[in-house]
């Protein structure tokens, strides 16, 4: 079997003209959308990230707004800087970029962030909804994986999802997202015995264990969805996934890497902050 790429760009344009097209609509109402991004230190990777953040804000007509903080910033200056932000009122989401240096309590700082403005979907409130079920913000990359998966007609109710990682900013979430749908979910992580064993049985593999290539055919079963998640570097610097090129050959469907999840996870970022936008109206009437 070649697998049929699933490409999360083209998905990701659809949904952030829909966006843009409600922020558009919010606007007429005298709402402006805005996320504020807070980027402590120099890490390069991040600034990418959040450099790709800023532009699609503004192709999605959001207001964005940089809060770059030096790497010696102490956790008490940060969490004034959130403290401020929690206030303004034309701030409706905060992303706080994640790894923060090893001086900052990275907990404190995600509670410090007021539930409504949460548009990662990290704070503990928000999480404990999603896993009862109620409406809240759905972290970014799993909630990207979902409508990846549901634009492609591809059906997860009564499948076997089984998820290669158990961060909390993916692998976990993940799992919920796709236990709300009715799958049944196996988590692997670095304690697994007989990683090939639990992922061959499953109909959908997640891959978010940050190991470049890591995920090859012996792993997975034939005509099996493939979502790569994994933002690495190979040998020559080369930017690649989580799953191996050879799984193409055996998988029904696969998600590429550039192209695939990462531009779902800004598209579900934007969409939060609309959302958000939209909920401080409802606040601001009560
Ligand atoms: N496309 C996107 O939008 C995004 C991509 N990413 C990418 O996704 C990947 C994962 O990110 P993140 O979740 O933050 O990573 P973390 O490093 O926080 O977590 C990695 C997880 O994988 C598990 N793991 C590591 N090695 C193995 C192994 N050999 N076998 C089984 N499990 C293993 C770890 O297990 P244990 O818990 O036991 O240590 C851990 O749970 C990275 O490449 C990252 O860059 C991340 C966020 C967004
Ligand atoms: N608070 C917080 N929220 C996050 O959502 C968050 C974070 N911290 N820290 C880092 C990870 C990583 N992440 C990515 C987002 C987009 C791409 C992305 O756009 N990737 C493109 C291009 C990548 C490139 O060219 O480097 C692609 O896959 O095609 C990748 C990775 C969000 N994260």
């Amino acid at each position: 079997m070649v697998a049929k790429v699933i490409d999360g760009k083209e998905i990701a344009k659809k949904k952030r003209q829909e966006i843009a097209s409600e922020v558009r609509a919010l606007k007429e109402e005298n709402i402006f959308p805005g996320l504020a991004v807070v980027l402590v230190g120099n890490n390069h990777a991040s600034k990418t990230y959040v450099n790709n953040k800023e532009k699609a804000c503004r192709e999605a007509g959001i207001e964005s707004f940089l809060i770059a903080l030096p790497e010696e910033v102490s956790q008490e200056e940060l969490l004034r800087e959130i403290a401020e932000l929690n206030k303004r009122e034309d701030v409706h989401g905060i992303l706080v970029q994640l790894p923060l240096p090893d001086h900052i309590e990275e907990k404190k700082v995600i509670e410090a962030i007021s539930p409504e403005k949460d548009v990662d979907g990290f704070h503990p409130l928000n999480i404990g909804r999603m896993m009862t079920g109620q409406d809240s913000f759905l972290p970014c990359t799993p909630y990207g994986v979902m409508v990846m998966l549901e634009e492609t007609g591809i059906e997860v109710s009564g499948k076997h999802v089984v998820i290669v990682g158990r961060s909390n900013i993916v692998g976990k979430p993940a799992g919920q997202l796709f236990l709300n749908k009715n799958a049944t979910v196996t988590y692997c992580h670095s304690r697994t015995k007989d990683l090939e064993y639990h992922t061959k049985q499953a109909d959908i593999v997640v891959a978010a264990l940050g190991k470049p290539n890591f995920i090859r055919s012996n792993h997975i079963k034939e005509g099996a969805t493939v979502i790569d998640v994994g933002i690495n570097r190979d040998e020559h610097e080369k930017l690649c996934g989580d799953v191996h090129p050879e799984v193409a050959e055996k998988a029904a469907y696969l998600t590429p890497v550039p192209g695939g999840v990462g531009p779902m996870t800004i598209t579900m970022l934007l969409f939060n902050t609309l959302k958000a936008a939209r909920q401080s109206k409802a606040l601001s009437k009560a």
